[in-house]
């Protein structure tokens, strides 16, 4: 297997000092490896990501991104949620251009190489079918379009690891469809690692190379599915027994999950 980029080693987090959100969390997720969490509400699924940026250190146990240890927010990552959060006030163009206002080293660039990481954005949006709006205000968007927004947003300044916590929670069946194919595509032409945290089965099967499913609290990886489906994938193959015999199997454990 290829080395570990995303490695936890014996990873427990408690909150309030007395029990475990999360605990016995070892993984090892590989560079370019697209990964899902499932499991039953409050299992510790966005616990797990905030360890995995730095925005928590784990009570107990080890947590490398890259070979080095996570001391705090990681500049590498991107993320989306499941409120793509655009501002208002800026334009399509000015939301997705925001990373690189803040993050290093683009920001103290930012003012001579605007043009440039405008033409970034603007080829990003174009991926993402939104090359007709990069001027348009967020306001005036569907919340598919927009969470199209938020996704280059998440990948503009290049991330190595793009962290997505219900993405598509909020959206319809169909444009949430449509949004998988989207984000396929872009994972398959820049290879990011990705770290998707899902309450959807069929999202999870459609999208990972590995599906971790995730106990009730206090959270613990009960089953690590390998999704050997070919790529590319596509919507009509989800409707094919294989896929839907998948689903049904990952179902069925969260079901004991939740009963036990
Ligand atoms: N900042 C915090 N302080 C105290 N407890 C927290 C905090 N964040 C999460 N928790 C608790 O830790 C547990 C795991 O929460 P987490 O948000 O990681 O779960 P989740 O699987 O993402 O939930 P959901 O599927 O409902 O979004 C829950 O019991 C939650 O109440």
């Amino acid at each position: 297997m290829a080395s570990a980029f995303v490695d936890f080693e014996a990873v427990a987090l408690s909150y309030d000092g007395q029990d475990n959100a999360i605990e016995g969390i070892d993984l090892s997720i590989a560079e370019g490896e697209f990964v899902a969490f499932v499991g039953p509400s409050g299992c510790g699924k966005s616990t797990f990501m905030k360890l995995c940026t730095g925005l928590h250190a784990p009570t107990t146990g080890r947590v490398r991104v890259d070979g080095e240890p996570v001391n705090g927010p990681l500049k590498i990552t991107g993320m989306a949620f499941q409120n793509a959060n655009l501002l208002p006030w800026r334009t399509v163009l000015d939301n997705v251009l925001l990373p690189l206002e803040i993050v290093e080293p683009y920001r103290r660039q930012f003012r001579r190489r605007r043009e440039e990481f405008a033409g970034w954005a603007r080829a990003l949006l174009n991926t993402v079918g939104l090359a007709d709006y990069a001027d348009k205000y967020p306001w005036q968007l569907s919340g598919g379009m927009q969470q199209r927004a938020s996704i280059c947003r998440a990948l503009i300044h290049r991330p190595r690891l793009l962290m997505l916590d219900e993405p598509f929670g909020a959206l319809d069946a169909f444009t949430r469809e449509e949004l998988w194919c989207v984000l396929r595509d872009l994972w398959q032409a820049q290879r990011f690692t990705v770290v998707l945290v899902t309450h959807d089965l069929r999202e999870a099967a459609f999208l990972a190379d590995t599906v971790y499913v995730m106990s009730a609290r206090p959270g613990r990886v009960i089953e690590k599915r390998e999704i050997a489906l070919p790529r590319p994938r596509s919507i009509e193959s989800t409707y094919e027994k294989t896929f839907i015999d998948l689903v049904h199997a990952l179902r069925s454990r969260i079901g004991d999950v939740r009963e036990s």
